[in-house]
């Protein structure tokens, strides 16, 4: 259906001056819309108010009587009780002057259809059925305001004869009094609008009405507290128009009805029963969507960021970073334990879960499969778990936002289960390869379909029998190691990984954690399929990647001293320390302890002057997330600092090299890019304190490159704007905040 573009509507005709149509005249005038409303009701009175109100110019109580001066252009809305529109189509009939535009803003749109077909023998090109859905427990022609429609949803539901013209006339008249159009086919209109509205009404007025038939009903509404008069709001709408809408939509609000009877009936079962794990699975799950939706209309879910929000860094030159400082919870930690505790028998507690997008996302999925998860409350979590094979099938697809990490360790796991489930991303992620997971999947027998080029959406058949594999790593990635290793729980015999360079490793360490042996040796892992997990306390040490941030920050920035506290070290993840003591930084590991299977120390940084290094290749896979902020140290360095065997940094949430890269040209620093890695020349040993020129630059929805360039600031002449920062919320949510009670000059806008 094309939409053609319109001038503004010439007069507009509302017949049926209440809430819905009221607010248009209102909207319209105010944004110089139309040339003149002309209203119609069917009482004088409400005539004569809706002009004393400012709502119409002039009004009539028959649609008829202003027909003959109509012309093309003019728009007549129909927003009466959806049984009534019929009746008001047939007044229309043969009298409508051509090119004029018929709409509706009744909540049911088949019955609408049906009485075009009825009236006009067909849905006639100049009607354009649509819904404001902006009703409320308020009417009539005093509800009526002008902002009603403000970032408010319209929905159109267009015939294929529907003419292009009107319908691009309606689009740019709900445009111009504020609100966001989209188009639905009816069907599927009617069947969402059931399950959204039309159930909740019924659902409302028939529990007030249920207490109100109560002896004691008068005590009920004296003492009904908050819950109630919430709950029960929308019991208060008006009657008739809600009679029609049930009469209207009957097939689709009996399908909603009786789901909900039969979850109402599980419910009844559960509390009769004393199930507390159903209720708590209920209820657990309800909040969590709940919780989502609000944080949707807020605009900011923390799905689809990218998309919702839009977020500006300004880092204002200068500074330094002091004091004691805890980053967030380690983001790869985070997301296994939520995947090893949701298939392990009994409760496992977590303490420091990262609550950033991309370990809630990983969160989510799992809730979606059934499991009961109680919190984050301020990083803790218990999880409820379910078993090896205890998981089920989603509603529908698994979306995991901006995480490769949820996708490829998932896919691994779901390609063991007896049910079929898709994964989907955010745009950033959608353009990452997965056949690095989906052909070691497929070699062990899984049946799992890409998108084109490899990339997501991953479909993944469950029932498959899997066998066992040896699987020697093309590339040094733990998201492949672990992705393999956990599709090796399920598969029958020994699973085996073998890396070519070290890589984080907290997947083996973590399953042996819950229990589970796996045989390691030396670049090999091995696990033998058919075993169990069994539950157990996990304490996620602050992130090194996120506590980077600030030991470049330090290392940079002259008068700095802080001290990350309580920070993962694991082995395969210290490369960035490594690399900053090659650098020149002053780095020290305090109070080193072991937690839970995981080395952890109080890191120490303080401002050093830096040179430039040629970066060991075996340090790559041991600080892969960390260049970008490695980069920056490098641009504060004395001399010329190269990175080879990184093509890897291709590939992640942007390509980091060309990202940084183009960053820092426009900070002023000669950056050239190779194959594989960087050259970057630094420019520290100028005896300047300023390194980086102001400007602007694009952190292209990658966190790591906002965070790192935000950094960037501390030795910056200018400000420096960074944009498309949303992101930094799938791993670091209060990195501004840290940054600045560091010391850092950060806004975010
Ligand atoms: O296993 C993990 O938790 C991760 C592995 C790394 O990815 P690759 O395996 O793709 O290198 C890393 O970049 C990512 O942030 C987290
Ligand atoms: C690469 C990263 O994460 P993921 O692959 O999980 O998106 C990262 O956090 O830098």
């Amino acid at each position: 259906m094309t939409v053609a573009r319109q001038e503004g509507v010439g007069r507009l005709v509302v017949v049926g001056i209440g809430l819905i149509g009221g607010s248009l005249a209102l909207g319209l005038k105010a944004a110089s819309g139309c040339r003149e409303v002309i209203g119609v009701a069917r009482r004088v009175e409400t005539c004569e108010q809706a002009v004393a109100l400012g709502i119409a110019d002039r009004a009539v109580t028959d649609v008829r009587e202003v027909l003959p001066e109509l012309e093309a252009g003019d728009v007549i809305f129909v927003s009466v009780p959806t049984l009534t529109v019929e009746a008001i189509f047939a007044q229309l009939k043969d009298q409508l002057p051509a090119g004029v535009t018929v709409t509706d803003g009744a909540s049911v749109k088949g019955s609408v259809i049906a009485a075009a077909r009825k009236v006009w023998g067909e849905v006639p090109e100049f009607l354009v059925p649509g819904h404001p859905i902006a009703g409320s427990e308020q009417s009539g022609v005093t509800a009526a305001r002008d902002d009603l429609y403000i970032a408010h949803r319209i929905i159109l539901t267009p015939a294929e004869s529907t003419g292009a013209a009107h319908l691009g006339r309606i689009d740019a008249m709900w445009r111009a009094v504020g609100a966001e159009v989209l188009t639905m086919p009816v069907a599927e209109h009617d069947e969402v609008l059931a399950a959204t509205s039309h159930l909740p009404h019924v659902i409302a007025y028939g529990l007030v009405d249920t207490l109100a038939h109560d002896a004691e009903n008068e005590n009920i509404f004296r003492y009904a507290a908050g819950g109630f008069r919430d709950f029960t709001r929308i019991a208060s709408s008006d009657p008739v128009m809600w009679r029609d809408i049930m009469l209207a939509n009957r097939d689709a609000i009996l399908k909603s009805i009786d789901l909900y009877t039969s979850n109402l009936e599980a419910l009844r079962g559960a509390i009769a029963s004393g199930d507390s794990e159903h209720l708590m699975g209920v209820f657990t799950r309800a909040k969590a969507a709940r919780d989502h939706f609000t944080k949707m209309l807020a605009k900011k879910a923390y799905t689809e960021t990218m998309e919702v929000k839009d977020v500006t860094f300004v880092a204002h030159p200068g500074g330094a970073v002091n004091g004691e400082l805890r980053v967030p919870g380690d983001k790869s930690m985070s997301h296994r334990s939520i995947m090893l505790g949701s298939l392990a028998e009994g409760v496992t507690e977590v303490e420091g879960f990262l609550e950033g997008e991309d370990a809630l996302a990983t969160l989510q999925a799992f809730r979606d499969m059934g499991v009961v998860i109680e919190g984050p409350h301020n990083g803790r979590v218990t999880i409820h778990g379910v078993g090896m094979n205890g998981l089920q099938a989603p509603p529908g697809p698994l979306y995991v936002g901006n995480s490769g990490t949820s996708m490829r360790l998932l896919a691994g796991l779901l390609a063991g289960q007896q049910f079929d489930v898709t994964l989907t991303g955010d745009e950033s992620l959608s353009k990452r390869p997965m056949n690095r997971v989906a052909n070691p999947l497929r070699e062990m027998g899984a049946v799992v379909e890409t998108g084109e080029g490899g990339r997501p959406p991953l479909k993944i058949r469950g029932g498959k029998t899997l066998k066992a594999i040896d699987y020697p790593l093309p590339m040094a990635s733990a998201q492949v190691k672990s992705c393999v290793l956990l599709a090796g729980l399920y598969a029958e015999g020994d699973t085996s990984t073998t890396e070519p360079a070290p890589t984080r490793d907290h997947t083996e360490r973590m399953l042996a954690g819950f229990g589970y042996d796996v045989r390691r040796d030396g670049a090999r892992a091995c696990v033998t399929g058919g075993g169990k997990l069994t539950a157990c306390h996990i304490d996620v040490p602050a992130d090194i990647s996120s506590a980077t941030f600030f030991m470049v920050a330090a290392s940079i920035a002259p008068g700095s001293d802080v001290l990350l506290e309580h920070v993962g070290i694991n082995p395969t993840r210290d490369g960035a320390i490594n690399i900053l003591r090659a650098m020149g930084a002053d780095i020290t590991l305090q109070n080193q302890r072991e937690v839970g299977g995981e080395p952890v120390a109080d890191i120490r940084v303080r401002y050093a002057p830096l040179k430039g290094i040629r970066i060991p290749e075996d340090q790559v896979p041991l600080a892969i997330d960390e260049f970008p902020a490695i980069f920056v140290a490098a641009a504060c360095a004395e001399g010329e600092t190269v990175l080879t065997g990184a093509e890897e940094l291709r590939v992640k949430e942007s390509d980091r090299i060309q990202a940084m890269a183009d960053g820092l040209k426009v900070l002023g620093i000669n950056a050239e890019p190779t194959p594989d890695g960087i050259v970057i020349q630094g420019r520290g040993g100028q005896g300047s304190a300023e390194v980086f020129a102001g400007g602007e630059v694009d952190s292209l929805g990658d966190h790591r490159i906002a965070m790192s360039f935000a950094v960037a600031a501390l030795r910056a002449g200018a400000e420096i704007r960074i944009l498309h920062c949303a992101n930094v919320a799938t791993s670091f949510p209060n990195f501004a905040e840290l940054a600045g009670r560091a010391g850092m000059k950060l806004t975010v806008s």
